[in-house]
């Protein structure tokens, strides 16, 4: 399998995130790409190639052109301020609140964002931008007639909507590959999201629309991020109704539990009939991810790669989230060595 990677995640690291009252290091950090790039070498999974760059318009197909505008100045803008620290938002419009963007950069990142997992540094930019540019290399290979291709996306986008970012993501690589699918002639795109926390970026973008199904296992957002989407009942609205399946888990959920839901997830996709399935990978479902509350083991991955090759779909994987990084790599090439039945 072919793997795409770009360098460019290194320049961004954000500083500390608020976590259980307290300021912490950064749980979404480089080291995670790095120790499964190191994991697709010492397997040899396949060929290690680099971005190529398709520019701002496939990004601007699914964001809000002032979100795009606002990431990219947002850094210039903060450090003209003589501020050196990472850039978080801090309030955000919501009930009772105008939907009306300010002119101050805190007014505007709270109006382009959801929660205060997102610091923007002076990499920030680039390295979102690049891997985005990851996923739209990863998805030309398989326009070209691969049948399996995986973008080692950092930062991550699942969270991210069109005018939102959230959650350590700033661009919606899934959503971006899936647009350029459907731009390029397909007319049916699945988009399986496997990361423990509910793809709201993804989602929202396909919430009206019949051109991507939309399946996400994940935990049960009553008690778990991002808290506020992702229930069952969220089947899809206008011309989307029933193309939205949310499959909500209980927490300490093992691998019966949760294959029994990919289960039901893999029939709806066989069921809508694709002509490609986008996998956002996400291997926070680890039993010991230091954020998450479900419980598969390293084994677990490979029969979860099994059982999505067993849908027989062109596959592009997107890498997501995963913070046990010792073994981030083991589970995340797990699913790709068990989609190869290796
Ligand atoms: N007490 C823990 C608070 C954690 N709050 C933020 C969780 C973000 C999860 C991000 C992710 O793993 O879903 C992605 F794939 F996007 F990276
Ligand atoms: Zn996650």
């Amino acid at each position: 399998m072919l793997t795409i990677y770009s360098d460019d995640h290194h320049l961004h690291h954000g500083r500390c995130e608020l976590i259980d009252g307290q300021l912490m290091p950064c749980f979404e950090k480089p080291e995670r790409a790095d120790f499964i790039r190191e994991r697709v070498l010492a397997r040899q999974l396949g060929p290690i190639e680099p971005a190529r760059d398709w520019g701002l318009a496939p990004i601007a197909r699914v964001h809000d052109q002032g979100m795009l505008d606002f990431l990219q100045g947002a850094w210039a803008r903060w450090a003209a301020l003589g501020q050196e620290g990472d850039l978080l938002p801090y309030t955000w419009p919501t009930r009772t609140l105008r939907q009306q963007k300010p002119d101050s950069v805190h007014g505007q990142f709270g109006y382009y964002s959801f929660d205060a997992g997102v610091p923007i540094t002076a990499g920030t930019w680039q390295a979102a931008y690049s891997s985005a540019q990851v996923a739209l290399t990863a998805q030309h290979h398989i326009a070209s007639g691969a049948t399996s291709a995986f973008a080692l996306c950092r930062p991550p986008g699942h969270h991210a909507a069109a005018d939102l970012m959230g959650g350590y993501c700033y661009l919606n690589n899934a959503a971006i590959a899936a647009q350029a699918f459907l731009d390029q002639g397909y007319r049916r795109v699945a988009i399986l999201d496997v990361d423990y926390h509910h793809g709201n970026g993804t989602q929202s973008i396909f919430y009206e629309r019949s051109d991507v199904l939309f399946v996400s296992l994940h935990g049960d957002p009553a008690i778990e991020f991002p808290f506020f989407l992702g229930y069952a009942d969220e089947t899809g609205a206008g011309a989307g109704e029933g193309y939205n399946l949310n499959l909500p888990l209980p927490a300490g959920s093992d691998w019966p539990v949760w294959s029994a839901a990919l289960k039901q997830g893999c029939q709806a996709i066989d069921d809508y009939q694709p002509e490609v399935l986008i996998v956002s990978l996400g291997v926070d479902t680890f039993e010991l991810d230091p954020i998450s509350r479900f419980k598969l083991t390293s084994p677990d991955y490979l029969k979860m790669g099994a059982r999505i090759r067993a849908l027989n779909l062109p596959t592009l994987f997107v890498m997501e989230g995963g913070y046990a990084v010792e073994a981030i790599g083991i589970n995340a090439v797990n699913v790709l060595e068990g989609f190869e039945q290796r």
